[in-house]
């Protein structure tokens, strides 16, 4: 392997895991006093400057680490803070290496945004690679670090299906830090996230948090999870096929779990929230901010889960977020690029969130509508059941359509007249949610109602259930609300009435399309 650039580097220096090799060639700090480029990469608790003459190798570091870390380009003279990694291309290295890796079977690949063609040795294990475009190479050996595939399909071609081993560019030489020329900076601590619980969401939510860098702990109810968590990174209950960040790790205590937590976030079912919370609120500090990531109503009070968690603890609405969005846990974790809205009264709250939790797959905005994130959240899982039945009844795509656009307008009724800002429900938490809810064979609420449609009744859907389908139980508080509010939600009201057994599968259906003519709003 190339010669490790270990002095003064903190490892692993970035949050995959990844070390980086540079291999020292000839001396470029006479060049560098005039000609050089540099980047300044900042991640909590680590900084390290790239400088080289070479804009393709700045430009590079910027744009590769830039996922992870904050990378700007800055003076070369102003890097000297912390780690300094000095770095040349050299050219001859990279001709035999283009040549080795273009003369064999190769892949194309997309890393650090530009193309990268890869090849690899099956006898000896070492992998070649060449960015043609910048004329950056790279060579690495079985003991070195792997280069991450790219995290989603969507934002880049698809890398090799194995992660490639990651040699760093050839030729790339490294020294020791000259003489610190700044104060050495004093770095915030990462940011410490309890994630209650290890449930879909819950662990989904908890990876993303642990990738956008973040110390992040979840609890678990039973100790089997916490222990396929701590020691095999897999959830064996959720994901049993998908690896967790090596940093995230599990408890069933809530005392250690929420011990210094900045975060509580909160992923439990939404009828469960105030019996677990009041287990656990002895527990929460002073300072944390709770974000509750629940789509539910609670059904005897009819209050949204920041409501029930301001009750059950005390903590002012301005430390209580939510997180909603078209966020199917399945898909976020086979790193499927995703957005989202937080939404807290407080915006610097939200935005402090935002930051905590946003990564190369997830996008998360910001938001003071908390009523009306928490309120598409909830009715699209009503929608959905109805776009489950009418899917299960093979009543086509039309009708489809027209459950997800009335189910909007009456979504959007409800919310405005509760308080929450019209241009809301058609966000991502709305209408984002409400269509990727209604679209997807990974929503429960949407299968649960295509088995009502195939002719399963309420109590033989809910055994085929195993996880958390909320709309079953919010759509009657729901529907609650609506009456209290003085607000017509004809699709909530039939499926209430069609989950209580009040009515059959074929009155739900008739009872939609034979509602008065009316014009459209
Ligand atoms: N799964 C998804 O894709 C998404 C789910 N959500 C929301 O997140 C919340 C949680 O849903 P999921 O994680 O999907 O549910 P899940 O069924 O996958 O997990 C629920 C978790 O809560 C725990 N739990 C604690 N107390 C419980 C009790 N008394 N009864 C049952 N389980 C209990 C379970 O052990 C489990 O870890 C729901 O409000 C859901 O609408 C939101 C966005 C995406
Ligand atoms: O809320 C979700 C996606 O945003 C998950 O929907 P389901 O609970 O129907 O699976």
């Amino acid at each position: 392997m190339a010669a490790g650039l270990r002095e003064g580097l903190p490892a692993p220096c970035c949050p995959c895991g990844c070390a980086w090799y540079f291999r020292p060639t000839a001396s470029i700090r006479e060049e560098l006093r005039t000609t050089g480029h540099a980047v300044r990469l900042e991640t909590a608790g680590a900084e390290v400057g790239v400088v080289s003459v070479e804009r393709a190798v700045t430009d590079w570091s910027a744009r590769y680490f830039g996922q992870w870390w904050k990378a700007v380009e800055v003076e070369p003279q102003s890097v000297c803070a912390g780690p300094l990694v000095l770095a040349e291309i050299d050219p001859g290295a990279y001709g035999e290496a283009a040549l080795a890796v273009t003369q064999a079977p190769h892949t194309s690949a997309v890393c650090a945004k530009a193309q990268l063609l890869v090849t690899r040795c099956e006898e000896s294990g070492v992998v070649r690679a060449v960015s043609p475009d910048q004329a950056l190479a790279y060579r690495s050996e079985p003991a070195g670090a792997i280069l991450p595939p790219p995290r989603h399909p969507a934002m880049s071609r698809p890398c090799p299906a194995r992660p490639i081993r990651w040699p760093g560019p050839v030729g790339i030489p490294t020294m020791a830090c000259p003489q610190r020329k700044d104060p050495p900076v004093s770095r915030p601590r990462p940011v410490r996230a309890a994630v209650f619980s290890a449930g879909s969401w819950g662990t989904a939510a908890a990876k993303i948090l642990a990738d956008a860098g973040s110390d992040v702990i979840v609890h678990a109810r039973r100790s089997e999870v916490a222990d396929g968590i701590n020691t095999r990174h897999r959830n064996p209950d959720y994901f049993p096929d998908v690896d967790l960040p090596a940093s995230l790790t599990a408890t069933t205590d809530p005392a250690a779990a929420l011990e210094g937590a900045d975060y509580l976030v909160l992923s439990v079912p939404a009828q469960t929230l105030r019996a677990n919370l009041a287990v656990w609120a002895p527990h929460i500090g002073p300072d944390t901010v709770i974000v509750s990531l629940m789509k539910g109503i609670e059904t005897d009070t009819g209050l949204r889960a920041s409501q029930v968690v301001a009750q059950v603890t005390g903590v002012p609405a301005d430390r209580i977020a939510v997180l909603s969005g078209p966020n199917l846990a399945r898909e976020i974790m086979a790193g499927r690029p995703a957005a989202a809205t937080v939404a807290c009264p407080d915006e610097d709250v939200a935005r402090r969130f935002q930051q905590a939790c946003r990564t190369s797959y997830f996008r998360p905005y910001t938001s003071t509508d908390v009523i009306g994130c928490e309120l598409g959240g909830a009715v699209k899982n009503v929608i959905a059941l109805a776009v489950g039945i009418a899917a299960g009844m093979g009543l086509g795509d039309n009708a489809a359509a027209v459950l997800i656009t009335r189910g909007l307008a009456e979504t959007t009724r409800l919310a405005v007249r509760m308080g929450a800002r019209p241009a809301t429900p058609a966000g991502l938490s709305g209408m984002g949610d409400l269509v990727a809810t209604c679209s997807s064979p990974l929503s429960r609420n949407r299968t649960f109602g295509a088995h009502l449609g195939q002719g399963m009744t309420v109590a033989e859907a809910t055994a085929a259930t195993r996880q958390t389908t909320e709309g079953v139980k919010s759509a009657t508080a729901i529907l609650d609300l609506a009456r209290v509010h003085g607000v017509e939600m004809p699709i909530t009201e039939v499926m209430a009435a069609l989950l209580q057994g009040k009515i059959a599968l074929d009155e739900a259906a008739a009872a939609l399309m034979q509602r008065p003519p009316r014009p459209e709003r």
